[in-house]
């Protein structure tokens, strides 16, 4: 068999030669044709290899993006501003200077107005899908990206951010409720953190969004919570958007010819029925969160037919979506970190109970949360050792001309992508010392907000598009740590084994992963 094989092999040897190279020449020549492209317009670019781009991992998934970024920032950071690079076979631009960065993100923003998510979204001509995920500032553009901002930033506004935080107490009490289930005697539990702090998360912002409780951490008996289920298989569906975006940079028409939904009709249909229950609870018991909660003032809006059911259901959902996955990175992060290092949780944990001492109640007041300085520092310290949003990426909506040097400049083309590396400015030794080690008192000398400033500190963004949420997600994450921290010792053990580099697939830290910490009740 195997010498007739052979026997045929040779006897049409050059006719395979001549086909292979029919169909691979042209394949060959498509993928590499443009790799001069940076070239031709004078700007220095990462040298790309042969039909694997600038970005090798891609297809060799040998490891996470990232790491390719941050070769590439610390290569070309002193010079130049920014550096050609190619995704697959797609020009595009890494800045590699701050100022640079600042322009891209806010001071050009009229020429840098739409972010990767949004125009994959507006790709795949939105009207006939996903109607409700429109209602995400995220996933928009123009008119309709202003107007949800608009909703969005209205409804979690600071002043009434107090009333999410008393909103969110339950879900902190139902977390030491569940905790305290698990850590019964004076023997440290191995919980798994990474299903405890979702089930918070989905908790809390279910209180806050729809004022109703999700059972996250109070039905525990039933072997799936729907509402968790639902949430997780929305955002795992939003991010295999990653693959088409990986299709589309070898394949550009590839959009036209398979349109997707971001969110399945099943999730939809899910949140919309959550919704209506969430109004016909609020009716029956006249409204249980006292009109706290976010869908009880959109429904005030609905009422004065300002907006409709499924603008309703959509902005309630989105808020939940836009922000889960972000919230479980960082608080469990953050929680890790606090483990893995004692002596910053026990001057945490003494900077809460001295606090509390002062306190009329058992519990902080929104007011003193808010100045809990320590706690601030690390949670900030948690968002720039791992951002949950490693890089941002801009798509060019006008061309227009970027200066890369002193004397140099280049025409950025519309719908160039232009990507700021968010994790490589974080862990630059040139601005923050000891960039690996997890210090918050780092932010003594210099404030995060003057970090932010100068762009060098990037975790929820920067300029028009910056993060919605910011406010109420450290009010959520903030809530979490104390309820934990005040009431447990953590510490990692055998079983936590859990690197600090994300995994290859990871966008955000990889959350299927598990994450086992041993928790002692105080
Ligand atoms: C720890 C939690 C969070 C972190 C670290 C975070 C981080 C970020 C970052 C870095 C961006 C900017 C992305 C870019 O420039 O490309 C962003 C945008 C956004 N975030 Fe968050 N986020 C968090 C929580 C939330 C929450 C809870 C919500 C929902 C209420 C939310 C809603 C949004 C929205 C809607 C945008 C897009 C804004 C726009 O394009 O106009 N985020 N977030």
């Amino acid at each position: 068999m195997f010498q007739e094989l052979l026997k045929m092999i040779l006897e049409y040897f050059f006719q395979i030669i001549l086909l292979l190279h029919v169909i691979l020449l042209p394949t060959y020549i498509y993928l590499t044709w443009n790799f001069n492209y940076w070239q031709k317009r004078g700007l220095r670019s990462a040298l790309p290899l042969t039909i694997l781009g600038s970005f090798p991992s891609i297809l060799t998934r040998s490891r996470n993006l990232l790491y390719e970024i941050d070769v590439i920032y610390r290569r070309y950071k002193h010079r130049c501003r920014m550096v050609g690079i190619y995704f697959l076979r797609q020009p595009q631009i890494m800045v590699v200077d701050l100022r640079l960065a600042q322009e891209i993100l806010d001071s050009n923003f009229s020429a840098f107005e739409m972010t990767a998510a949004c125009s994959w979204m507006h790709l795949r001509n939105p009207n006939k899908l996903d109607k409700l995920a429109l209602c995400s500032a995220l996933w928009t553009t123009g008119e309709i990206w202003k107007c949800n901002r608009a909703v969005v930033s209205g409804a979690l506004a600071q002043t009434r951010l107090k009333h999410s935080y008393d909103l969110c107490q339950a879900s902190c009490r139902h977390l030491k409720d569940f905790l305290l289930q698990k850590c019964i005697g004076a023997k440290p539990q191995v919980v798994e953190t990474v299903d405890l702090v979702k089930r918070f998360a989905a908790a809390a912002l279910c209180i806050s969004i729809w004022g109703v409780n999700a059972g996250t951490l109070t039905n525990t008996k039933k072997k799936q919570n729907e509402f968790l289920l639902m949430t997780e298989r929305a955002t795992k569906q939003m991010s295999s958007l990653r693959n088409y975006s990986l299709l589309s940079a070898v394949m550009p028409f590839f959009w036209e010819l398979w349109p997707f939904r971001l969110i399945s009709r099943a999730v939809d249909n899910y949140f919309v029925q959550f919704t209506n229950d969430a109004l016909e609870c609020h009716r029956e018991l006249r409204n249980p969160s006292g009109l706290l909660d976010v869908l009880s003032l959109l429904y005030e809006r609905r009422h004065t037919g300002h907006m409709s059911d499924e603008a309703l259901t959509g902005y309630c959902m989105t808020m939940l979506l836009d922000g889960f996955e972000d919230i479980c990175s960082a608080l469990t992060y953050t929680l890790y970190y606090l483990a893995r290092d004692t002596r910053v949780q026990a001057k945490l944990r003494n900077e809460l109970l001295q606090t509390l001492r002062h306190e009329v109640c058992a519990e902080f007041s929104f007011e003193t949360l808010s100045s809990l300085c320590y706690l601030d520092h690390c949670i900030f310290e948690t968002l720039r050792l791992s951002p949950t949003v490693k890089y941002c990426r801009r798509i060019c909506s006008r061309a227009n001309v970027v200066q890369f040097s002193k004397s140099k400049s280049v025409q950025v083309d519309e719908g160039t992508l232009v990507c700021v590396p968010v994790y490589s400015f974080h862990h630059d030794p040139l601005i923050f010392c000891e960039p690996n080690s997890y210090i918050p008192e780092r932010y003594e000398n210099v404030a995060p907000k003057e970090l932010m400033e100068r762009r060098a500190f990037l975790p929820f963004g920067a300029g028009p598009r910056s993060c919605l949420g910011k406010d109420i997600a450290m009010l959520i994450m903030k809530s979490a740590i104390v309820a934990i921290i005040t009431q447990f010792s953590i510490k990692t053990c055998a079983e936590s084994q859990h690197s600090n580099n994300s995994g290859v697939d990871s966008f955000l830290l990889n959350l299927n992963e598990k994450l086992k910490l041993e928790f002692k009740k105080i």
